[in-house]
């Protein structure tokens, strides 16, 4: 039991690959939490996929004891937030949890927009925030001028910030002090009745719903009956504890303490994140704030590849959602691809993550559509409503208004990379709201529409800036735009699940580029396949995919069977990943063609 005046939860504030894994692993390995061997896996990004594309995704908690220089011995709980933008509002769950966190710049890198946003969202939630100048071990690093833009562009005081290497450990045990002078230790009373925060809740196989809770009043024991505020059901504690990082039992947590709570739910509804928990007997103890519920930005259809495989794809969804409050999906059923689901996203990477996961982890050949935003339609009835799928569009005349969402993108970018970027809001339908000079960067603000946001703005971001400039985005508003469907047409027939809703001046442009890129994607058949857009009944642009004139397998006949063999499972494997549409042939990339029209 550590008395709550040597309690310190923080979080760590980081743009991706500022060094925040590397920074937390350096502080359990000071802190005795793991040897060496164990060291070497990064620990905090525990899900292999993660790890494999190095970003942190859900949030996690770490209990760590440090005997600071004073000789007493404080409990750091570290809650770890996730870096990618996608994934921002985890960030401020995470937080609500912490009395400061550290905000680590890359010293060699200086300040990101993401960086910034979620370090507005930590004040704003009166954290005390420490600035962390990190890689200082780098000869390129420069941490005075980081210093200097941290104190432009935050508005933090930086002089006395901690140069650290999380890599070679130089400067930690001093970060260390620094926290535990710093970061106010959490208040709150343990005789109180009991109050506690959830932060996060995941599905385990064995245990059933493990929630990360924030203990602000009282205390929670084993074998307690507690009673979840939201719900109004009441359940039995059968374990709690702390993770080391390992998972450890523990006897009792108590306020000011973070740690996990297992009470057989067996729905992650059961015990939902934001949510409150007392005990069964003081069910009138007052909600805590919540969070803000998020809403997906995305939404595509994904199809079995196979109809049979239907049931245990929903089986999936189902699993996978167990972990994943943000992820929305409802039954879909499209003519070009039968029954499948349309699953909303926070973003393209939340996206691919998904499918990755379900392809790998539950071994579907699944087809996703490309996917399309949400968007307001205002109906000559009066009526107002929300489509999130272009086939599901009402007929040209019903429709009185047509209004897109508009997204606000703040952008730090050095200045040798304004034009650039500049150049590509503008591309990309941008309003400029505001252009600041901070420091050696550049503040750029616009309202841009969220379609052209989501997709690849990131990436042609990156590009536009050689990787230096930053992004951080949120929903602002609907605003009305000249918006039509384009229509994709295979040998005649219209294929839904290849409609796409896009700004009438982009069109023309979009809709040739589309059938373009489709060409190079659909195999030849046996006959001419042609692929047309159109808005409408009006065709916009036409392509062919010549019709194949051999046989593929025709030059092995009477020779090498095993060749043969070898060409016809070949070319099974690549048809897995098709779909038969009319009686085309259809790859997974073509659906996604419309994703590369702007290449
Ligand atoms: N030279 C040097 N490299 C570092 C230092 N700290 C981290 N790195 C390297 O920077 C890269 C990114 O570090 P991570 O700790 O994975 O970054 P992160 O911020 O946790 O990234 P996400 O998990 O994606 O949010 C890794 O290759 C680290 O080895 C440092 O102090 N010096």
């Amino acid at each position: 039991m550590t008395d709550i005046t040597h309690i310190r939860n923080f979080s760590i504030i980081a743009h991706i690959d500022h060094g925040k894994s590397t920074l937390a692993d350096r502080f359990i390995q000071v802190c005795g939490g793991l040897s060496d061997r164990e060291l070497k896996e990064q620990v905090l990004d525990s899900m292999d996929l993660e790890r494999e594309r190095g970003i942190t995704i859900k949030a996690q908690s770490v209990t760590l004891y440090y005997t600071a220089r004073n000789g007493e011995t404080y409990q750091l709980n570290f809650i770890d937030t996730p870096g990618h933008v996608d994934f921002s509002y985890e960030v401020s769950r995470s937080l609500s949890a912490c009395e400061g966190a550290l905000l680590v710049v890359d010293a060699a890198q200086g300040v990101e927009a993401q960086s910034v946003a979620n370090c507005y969202t930590a004040i704003e939630q009166d954290l005390e925030v420490l600035p962390v100048l990190n890689k200082v071990d780098l000869p390129q690093a420069e941490p005075d001028r980081v210093a200097e833009e941290i104190e432009e562009i935050i508005g933090l005081d930086a002089l006395d910030a901690c140069h650290v290497s999380a890599k070679t450990g130089v400067g930690v045990p001093d970060l260390l002090e620094q926290l535990i002078e710093r970061i106010p230790a959490p208040q709150g009373d343990r005789e109180e009745r009991l109050q506690a925060l959830i932060i996060d809740s995941w599905f385990d196989n064995y245990m059933g719903v493990i929630s990360l809770v924030r203990i602000r009043y009282g205390r929670l024991k084993k074998g307690d009956k507690i009673h979840v505020k939201s719900t109004g059901q009441n359940h039995v504690v059968d374990s709690l504890g702390i993770f080391t990082p390992k998972r450890k039992e523990t006897k009792v947590l108590e306020a000011g303490e973070v740690g996990w709570v297992s009470a057989t739910i067996k729905d992650i509804k059961g015990a939902p994140v934001g949510d409150t928990l007392t005990h069964a007997n003081t069910p009138d103890v007052a909600m805590l704030p919540g969070f803000k519920k998020v809403k997906p930005q995305v939404y595509a259809g994904m199809f079995p590849v196979n109809a049979d495989d239907y049931e245990d794809f929903r089986d999936a969804l189902g699993k996978l959602a167990l972990n994943d409050a943000s992820l929305f999906y409802e039954p879909e059923n499209s003519d070009a691809l039968g029954f499948g689901f349309r699953v909303g996203f926070l973003g393209m990477l939340h996206m691919e993550i998904i499918h990755e996961r379900l392809e790998r982890e539950y071994d579907l050949d699944l087809i996703t559509t490309a996917p399309t935003v949400v968007y307001e339609l205002l109906l000559s009835d009066g009526e107002t409503i929300y489509v999130d799928n272009p086939s599901e569009l009402p007929e040209g005349n019903k429709i009185e208004e047509f209004r897109e969402p508009i997204a606000r993108v703040n952008i730090l970018t050095p200045q040798e990379y304004v034009g650039n970027v500049i150049t590509l809001c503008t591309e990309r339908r941008g309003e400029q709201i505001n252009l600041q000079y901070l420091g050696k960067q550049i503040s750029l603000t616009y309202d841009i529409p969220m379609a052209e946001v989501v997709l690849d703005f990131f990436d042609r971001l990156k590009s536009a800036s050689r990787g230096y400039a930053s992004l951080e985005y949120a929903f602002e508003r609907f605003q009305p735009a000249k918006l039509v469907k384009v229509d994709v047409l295979i040998n005649g027939d219209k294929v839904d699940a290849l409609a796409m809703i896009c700004h009438l001046d982009h069109s023309a442009h979009r809709g040739r580029v589309l059938t373009e890129k489709m060409k190079e994607l659909v195999p030849r058949q046996m006959f001419d396949v042609a692929i047309q857009a159109a808005i409408g009944s009006k065709i916009i642009a036409r392509q062919t995919v010549k019709a194949l004139r051999k046989n593929v397998t025709a030059k092995c006949y009477g020779g090498d069977v095993s060749r043969k063999k070898k060409l016809l499972q070949k070319q099974k494997e690549g048809k897995k990943r098709m779909k038969q549409v009319g009686n085309v042939e259809i790859p997974q990339a073509a659906f996604l063609a419309v994703l590369k029209v702007d290449d």
